[in-house]
């Protein structure tokens, strides 16, 4: 009796061993799948603003696209370049990219572009869930439009820790009337000639421009359909995880929902220790998820506002509706719309930096020592007449074969093999007034990363060349997130101010600010093989040379296709070292 219990016990065990197993093999084929997009990019005329011009789309708009994937999936997108004239490339923004450092979608970094009339694929994982972007990367084509959201949800069954009804996104963005052609031609002129502030902002690709200024209706028509303000409907009662991101070409934005306050919970793919905003600072390149509650009057609609801080302003407002179902959409509230905090409080921002912190039960612990600091002090200069901006005096300019293909094959004539320098001249530089020598030289060589070993980088924010300020600089690092250990006033003190480090719970985030006349500290590991850019996320400062590339782990990289090859020194294949 007792052995036939035995052995009726262990055929149970064996079948809820079986059927486990079983299920584990369905959860992981049902968890990662492949999600397939096929893109065309081209030109169409659009009125985003209700002023006309050329937009650079994908599938016919602005915004593209979102991209939605569960953690784990593999994304595919086929990508046809129909812009006419115009080479492409597109970066999928906080995705690492590990394993597939030739997907990263950075022109002369890690691909050759595609050229008008190709197709390209990027395959990748989207290994960890959050808000992440997508944009162009190839000159200045993202100010001309083409950009969207990458939204990586928890397999099924996993939830957040927080709770939401729904959940939206939305993009910030500034917008110019110039093409980017001409911007870009201004930048790299003599004389030289600035972009200027933005003509408008834009909220989820709509915002308004003031067409009394006499430019006729077939440019600009304030009527059109096409800008009528992005309108976000709530029910009432419910919570709105909004996934705010900014592709701003230039400003810095507040955020601001009239009447509503905003809990932050998410940065750049990383849980945030909650806190409660009246307005959201948000530098381009970042994501926030905030929520909000639709608990007010919903006898009416509220205005949703964004305004530039940090440059003294000279662009109207953006402006959305806060939609309470079921008032009608287009209902303009008939309040003021909040004009957000004052452009040039340096200090509200900074506090609102610090105040990141990595959630509990969430926090990846950083190394409590690195093994290389590198301090980039951030300036701008004059190169035999032209404006550029530099890191420790160097301006980055790009080789013509990409540094993936050249560093991997070892085609060492390709790129400058004197790596740029690891700090500047801490002791007399002042970096509060204008430069004595404004002189820079400009080189593409690069920052080789012992592989595995950890690394801060302070980025140190110096008065500029010519105006009466220094500026903000969102820097944006591929391939990895950093932990941000710290912000401070001032020159960074090589010697006490990592004393004064966040080891304990520091946020990770793809981008940063470093302030006005400040200083950030970033920590990271160096374990993701490939070659990354790490850059100002203004537009027309990294074409102006402000970024710097890191190698690491060059020799873990596997085969690299063809498909990013065909340029520089890979025309008709490749070369011999
Ligand atoms: O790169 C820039 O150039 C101008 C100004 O410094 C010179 O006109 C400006 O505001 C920038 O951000």
């Amino acid at each position: 009796m007792m052995e036939l219990f035995q052995f009726r016990k262990c055929i149970l065990i064996k079948l809820v061993a079986i059927s486990l197993l079983v299920s584990l093999i369905h959860v992981s084929t049902v968890e990662a799948k492949i999600r397939r997009y096929k893109w065309e990019a081209k030109y169409e005329y659009k009125s985003p603003d209700c002023y006309k011009k050329l937009v650079a789309t994908i599938n016919g708009k602005s915004p593209g696209p979102t991209i939605m994937a569960q953690q784990g999936d593999t994304v595919v997108v086929e990508l046809k370049n129909s812009l006419m004239t115009e080479n492409l490339a597109v970066h999928w923004h906080g995705i690492r990219q590990i394993g597939t450092p030739w997907s990263d979608g950075t022109e002369g970094v890690s691909q050759c572009p595609i050229m008008p009339g190709e197709t390209f694929t990027y395959k990748f994982v989207v290994d960890r869930p959050g808000t992440y972007l997508y944009h162009a990367h190839y000159g200045m084509l993202r100010d001309a439009g083409l950009y969207g959201s990458i939204r990586v949800s928890l397999p099924d069954g996993k939830s957040e820790p927080f709770d939401y009804d729904y959940d939206r996104s939305i993009i910030l963005n500034d917008w110019y009337h110039k093409s980017t052609h001409e911007l870009a031609t201004g930048l790299s002129s003599i004389p030289f000639s600035w972009v200027g502030e933005p003509q408008s902002l834009l909220i989820q690709g709509k915002g308004k421009f003031d067409c009394s200024q006499s430019l006729g209706a077939s440019v600009c028509n304030a009527s059109n359909p096409e800008c009528s303000p992005y309108a976000l409907t709530v029910i009432p009662g419910k919570t709105y995880r909004l996934r705010i991101g900014s592709l701003t070409s230039l400003s810095a934005l507040s955020f601001q929902i009239e009447d509503h306050n905003m809990t932050v919970v998410e940065a750049d793919g990383h849980y945030v220790e909650p806190f409660v905003v009246k307005n959201l600072f948000i530098y381009s390149g970042e994501t926030y998820s905030v929520l909000i509650k639709a608990d007010k009057d919903p006898s009416r609609n509220y205005w949703i506002t964004t305004n530039v801080v940090s440059r003294s302003p000279n662009t109207t407002n953006g402006l959305a509706i806060l939609n309470y179902y079921p008032n009608h959409p287009r209902r303009s509230p008939s309040t003021v719309p909040p004009t957000g905090p004052y452009w040039d409080n340096v200090s509200l921002r900074l506090t609102q930096s610090l105040s990141i912190k990595s959630r509990q039960g969430f926090i990846v612990t950083p190394p409590q020592t690195s093994d290389r600091m590198i301090v980039f002090l951030n300036t701008q200069n004059s190169i035999n007449g032209y404006v550029r901006w530099s890191v420790n005096n160097v301006s980055f300019t790009h080789p013509h074969t990409p540094y993936l293909i050249a560093v991997k094959h070892n085609l060492t004539h390709e790129f400058d093999q004197t790596p740029p320098p690891d700090g500047y001249d801490f002791v007399n530089y002042d970096i509060y007034n204008i430069r004595n020598n404004p002189n820079a030289t400009s080189s593409n060589g690069i920052y080789r990363l012992k592989f595995n070993t950890t690394v801060d980088v302070i980025l140190q924010n110096a008065h500029s060349m010519n105006s009466t300020k220094s500026e903000t600089h969102p820097w944006h690092l591929h391939g990895h997130d950093f932990w941000v250990l710290g912000y401070g006033e001032g020159k960074f003190d090589i010697y006490n101010d990592p004393k004064k480090y966040n080891l304990v719970n520091p946020i990770m985030k793809n981008t940063v600010p470093v302030h006005n006349y400040s200083w950030t500290a970033l920590r990271f590991k160096a374990d993701n093989p490939g070659v990354w850019a790490f850059h100002c996320h203004i537009e027309s400062h990294f074409s102006m040379g402000m970024g710097v590339v890191f190698e690491e782990g060059i020799e873990k990289v596997g085969d690299l296709p063809s498909s990013i090859m065909g340029c520089g020194a890979t025309k008709g294949g490749l070369p011999r070292p």
